[in-house]
């Protein structure tokens, strides 16, 4: 089964356009969502929880319509927002108590092992956190309800590098269960380069590629060659290039690059940064 399932989804503002994106993310996977700010990656988010009006398209959230009967599918969902909008004078413990009475499938032991593991605070309220605490009480409520599905825009910013990792690690954790999912959107690409099968990236509301992210590992590498070398290669070889004082660095199908020229890896930083260019052109 697939987790989330998007086809043609569009949503249009006045300067803005998320244009016909289609995606699929197949339980037990990681997805992340990439772009850079102002992409889209939170409307997409917004109109995957139907929390803002579509202008045309589909979207099935483990199986179901998330226009039909969805109050039922949001228990099955661990959602963290940008901006976590938890009251201002609430306190860990006290959201613990309001989301007894929220989720039917509430685990106050899981919930207080994580506020603990978070080295949260049970009594200070909620404005008086730090923005990385703020994150950190988001995904502990998050992984506390037996979600199947985590939602998570740019919930490791913020974090320092040791809790970040942490938190990565227990996010592969929750999909070593075969039934357990994420989308996760974040501007720092490593996060996601270390966590997800797949990658999406979105740029100026349109869906530049999502695919396996070993495969675009596998298909993809930087070439460093002259000028003259690069204009030899078939040109559905080159994804993008950069011009230096030496020569060229480009982005290029590992497979259409003739033997024993000067390749190496490229990190999905790489890829991305590339394709920018690429795309902009
Ligand atoms: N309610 C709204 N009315 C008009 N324009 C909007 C509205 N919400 C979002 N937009 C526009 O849609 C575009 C995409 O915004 P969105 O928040 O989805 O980007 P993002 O990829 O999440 O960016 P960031 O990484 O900065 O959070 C932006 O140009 C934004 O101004």
């Amino acid at each position: 089964m697939n987790a989330l399932e998007i086809t043609n989804l569009t949503k249009e503002y006045k300067d803005f356009k998320l244009d016909n994106v289609s995606l699929r993310l197949p339980s037990g996977c990681i997805m992340g969502l990439i772009g850079e700010n102002g992409a889209g990656k939170s409307t997409m988010i917004k109109l995957i929880m139907n929390a803002i009006n579509r202008d045309g398209g589909e979207i099935t959230v483990l199986g179901k319509d998330n226009r039909a009967d969805f109050k039922v599918t949001k228990e099955d969902i661990g959602i963290v927002l940008d901006e976590t909008g938890f009251p201002e004078i609430i306190t860990a413990k006290q959201l613990n108590a309001i989301m007894k009475m929220t989720y039917q499938n509430w685990e106050e032991e899981t919930y207080f092992h994580y506020i603990e593991r978070f080295s949260l605070p049970g009594k200070k309220p909620f404005k008086d956190y730090s923005r990385g605490m703020k994150m950190k009480l988001a995904i502990a409520a998050a992984m506390s309800h037996r979600a199947k599905l985590l939602v998570l825009d740019e919930a490791t910013s913020g974090l320092d590098p040791i809790v970040r990792d942490e938190i990565l690690d227990i996010f592969l954790e929750f999909t070593r269960k075969e039934e357990n999912s994420i989308l996760i959107s974040s501007h720092i690409v490593s996060d996601l380069e270390k966590l997800c099968d797949y990658i999406a990236f979105l740029h100026k509301g349109k869906l530049i590629f999502c695919e396996e992210k070993d495969r675009l590992l596998e298909n993809y590498a930087i070439l460093h060659c002259k000028k003259t070398e690069l204009n030899g290669l078939e040109w559905s070889a080159i994804k993008g290039k950069r011009e230096n004082s030496y020569g060229v660095d480009a982005l290029v199908d590992r497979k259409k690059v003739p033997r024993g020229m000067n390749i190496e890896n490229a990190s999905i930083e790489d890829i991305i940064l590339f394709m920018v260019k690429g795309v902009d052109k």
